[in-house]
């Protein structure tokens, strides 16, 4: 904690002391110039509708409680959730004699994109307590850890993603590589590592920092460029290998876990073009959390992307977001993907993030020079969508591993009646809603097929999870769906007549949520 003379609150952060600096008379004091990290803030009790001395103010027995009820205003909107039953507000300690507070908010990954909002809203619902004056939140991350792996180098690997493309040249290694600097400069440790043993490109795209590969027993100390940890077999090999398929992925698979990648939050995995056996068999071994599809306009796009997605969910790896790289010039952008291939991706195959990359001589050169765009270029618009498709990898990911139990589906024959958790669904129903492209218009998202068209005796022959994410149904009908699990959440929320229960703990949260946009 620091003390204060004055008992004026102040946030930190930069936006906000620019704000207090426009507003005020005289020069800015040093004092209000400390750092984030030092961020204690004291209460002037502006919040405070009877703006009591909060000396005044005895201190409760359960002060606690009283906190960490306050604190579940704070929503995380990829869980869904409060940050006190997500378990994130740790370490609190309160200080009486001063009424000072202090606590951690450890957050699933250190570039969570709400961690500065977390805090200031942290900081003003606490000070919001009449028997507080200060406080001093710490954000933290919880530290990445791989329990699936039997691989030492791997064990501190906390997510894999995997960039792949159905074709070679269509900006695949440009994606992985501007990814990782994306990542990196929202907070998060990274690695990259090319398992294109056929025709390396990192070396060539990333010039790494000192390019001396070290040996530690038998272990390889992979390189680094401005902290992103990075391996090819292009730093050890000149050139590109001849091997047949099998060899390439049990080599590869060596490669990745003899590298020493210490403790990483992501590791993007420039993953061999195509969806063939190497890329199946890569996908099965490397324990890979999300992928991210990179297409181009010129390479049947929409065909290529599904063929994508179909490999990546025969091994239960969702994909997350799907790059659309090289897609217009920047003088004249003209979109690729029409919103009904957008809509098909989102509801056939729960894919909510599409990015459309321009053509730029930048991404070019600097793609031949050795430093990343990203890097070379942090302000342009385009760093800018590299930074969004890095945001929205972030999100899935939490949102992944956190609610990767898939959700327990039955057909009792008995009553006809499908059971979704516990919920129960009619058959009709379900095969009424279906979004395929027979039965929703691909460019205007209407309805084709009419609920009369439904046989009231329809019923699911057979039933399968896709992915971690949707159920495939075979109809008696012959037709054959497939639903992302949101999709059925929400069919059986609308269809739920008496949704008290998720009413009212929704408008539990939406009156939290305003009593923050009060404060
Ligand atoms: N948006 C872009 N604008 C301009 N040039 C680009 C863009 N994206 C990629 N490139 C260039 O296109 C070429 C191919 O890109 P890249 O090597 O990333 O493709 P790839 O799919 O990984 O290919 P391969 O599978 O053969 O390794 C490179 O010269 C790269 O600099």
């Amino acid at each position: 904690f620091i003390s204060r003379p004055t008992t004026t609150r102040t946030t930190f952060t930069p936006a906000t002391t620019s704000k207090i600096c426009q507003n005020q008379q005289s020069p800015i004091s040093l004092f209000q110039l400390r750092p984030l990290s030092c961020s204690a803030v004291t209460n002037n009790n502006d919040n405070n509708v009877d703006a009591q001395s909060s000396d005044s103010v005895p201190v409760p027995t359960d002060w606690r409680d009283e906190v960490l009820q306050t604190l579940r205003a704070v929503i995380d909107p990829d869980l869904n959730e409060d940050i006190v039953t997500l378990g994130f507000v740790q370490n609190i300690a309160f200080d009486e004699s001063t009424r000072s507070i202090s606590f951690d908010v450890e957050l699933t990954t250190p570039a969570h994109a709400m961690k500065e909002t977390f805090k200031i809203d942290c900081e003003k619902l606490v000070l919001g307590l009449p028997f507080i004056d200060s406080v001093d939140v710490t954000m933290t991350a919880q530290a990445p850890i791989n329990t699936e792996t039997d691989s030492e180098g791997m064990s501190q690997v906390g997510a894999v993603i995997a960039v792949s493309s159905c074709k070679g040249g269509v900006g695949k290694s440009t994606t992985s590589v501007n990814l990782a600097y994306a990542l990196q400069s929202l907070g998060a440790s990274v690695g990259i590592f090319d398992a294109d043993v056929y025709g390396p490109s990192l070396p060539t795209m990333v010039e790494p920092d000192d390019d001396i590969v070290r040996f530690v027993g038998r272990q390889i100390s992979p390189l680094q460029r401005n902290g992103v940890k990075l391996m090819s077999f292009g730093y050890i090999n000149e050139g590109s290998a001849v091997m047949r398929g099998p060899m390439v992925s049990q080599l590869l698979d060596q490669f990745l876990s003899v590298t020493q990648w210490g403790s990483l939050d992501y590791l993007i995995l420039d993953m061999p073009p195509g969806t063939g056996d190497i890329q199946l068999t890569l996908t099965q071994r490397l324990n890979i959390t999300a992928a991210v599809i990179v297409t181009t306009p010129q390479e049947l796009s929409f065909a290529d992307v599904v063929r994508g997605v179909e490999m990546f969910d025969t091994v239960n790896v969702p994909c997350v977001a799907v790059v659309e790289n090289m897609a217009y010039y920047e003088s004249d952008p003209i979109k690729i993907f029409g919103d009904g291939h957008k809509r098909r991706l989102s509801e056939q195959w729960g894919i909510e993030h599409m990015y459309s990359m321009p053509l730029t001589d930048q991404i070019a050169t600097n793609g031949d020079s050795g430093t990343p765009f990203v890097l070379g270029h942090p302000d342009s618009p385009q760093a800018k969508i590299y930074r969004e498709l890095a945001t929205s990898v972030v999100s899935e990911v939490s949102k992944a591993k956190y609610s990767s139990r898939r959700p327990e589906i039955n057909y009792i024959e008995e009553f006809n009646i499908i059971q979704f958790d516990d919920e129960p669904l009619a058959p009709t129903e379900l095969r009424g809603a279906c979004r395929c492209a027979a039965c929703v218009e691909e460019l205007t998202g209407r309805q084709i097929l009419k609920p009369s068209d439904v046989p009231e005796s329809i019923k699911p022959l057979q039933m399968s999870s896709t992915g971690n994410y949707a159920l495939s149904v075979n109809w008696s009908d012959g037709h054959k769906s497939l639903y992302p699990y949101r999709q059925i959440k929400s069919l059986i929320s609308e269809l739920s007549p008496e949704n008290e229960d998720t009413n009212n703990v929704n408008e539990e949260k939406n009156a939290r949520q305003k009593m923050l946009q009060r404060l």
